[in-house]
């Protein structure tokens, strides 16, 4: 099996996690475009979707899905997105499609965060990703230096702008020893809206795309 005929199953498999008459958490990649897919025969039995990005939600209305405003939406039973990295214990780095930001923040209204991923994306250890770090326009060469402390090497993402009108730090080069106190330092430096490490917050379930089939780590 290839790895697009991997992310479709695992999408494909998701589908099961959504309630019926529920608002669905939507995150943002091209596994995921493989899950927005996949809602479309389920499209009336679900009232609409909150989404992490402007393209997942174009995708999602092209489908005629409803896409509800999250400041409308109490609570969510499931939000469903893709990692660029992700452990055993489910921490992950995300942010490689630049909407690390809105897909924290959706996950963390959400009960349950499912992960999508095809195997080529399970690691020890994270870090050989470079971890993405949003950051306020104004700010982007002091968050560098204070980067540089912490041991990365920050590359700036050229041409990208966020969905909030921000820029993206690539940091190159960390040994991720621990997670969740590197998600906690980076946040800690001023002009950080937010980083790709997902380890206080990690997924609840994933679901991986391999030749042998679905597999799953709850
Ligand atoms: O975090 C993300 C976007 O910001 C994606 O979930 C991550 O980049 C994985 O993408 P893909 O499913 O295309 O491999």
């Amino acid at each position: 099996m290839n790895q697009d005929d991997k992310k479709k199953a695992v999408a494909q498999a998701a589908v099961r996690y959504v309630e019926q008459g529920s608002i669905v958490g939507v995150g943002t990649g091209s596994t995921v475009n493989y899950f927005i897919e996949a809602l479309a025969p389920i499209k009336n039995d679900i009232a609409g979707a909150v989404s992490s990005s402007e393209a997942s939600t174009e995708r999602l209305k092209a489908l005629g899905i409803e896409v509800f405003d999250l400041n409308s939406v109490d609570q969510l039973s499931v939000y469903v997105d893709g990692a660029d990295e992700i452990t055993e214990h489910r921490h992950m780095i995300k942010g490689g499609g630049a909407a690390l930001t809105r897909e924290k923040i959706v996950a963390a209204v959400a009960q349950k965060f499912i992960c999508i991923i095809d195997d080529t994306k399970n690691v020890d250890l994270l870090g050989a990703f470079p971890l993405p770090v949003e950051v306020i326009p104004m700010a982007r060469s002091y968050v560098a230096r204070e980067i540089v402390k912490l041991g990365g090497d920050p590359v700036y993402r050229q041409g990208v702008v966020t969905d909030n009108g921000n820029v993206i730090l690539d940091v190159h080069n960390l040994t991720i020893l621990n997670p969740v106190e590197l998600e906690r330092q980076l946040n800690n430096i001023v002009g950080v809206v937010t980083n790709g490490l997902f380890a206080m917050r990690g997924a609840d379930v994933v679901l991986i795309g391999s030749d042998e089939g679905i597999q799953v780590n709850e």
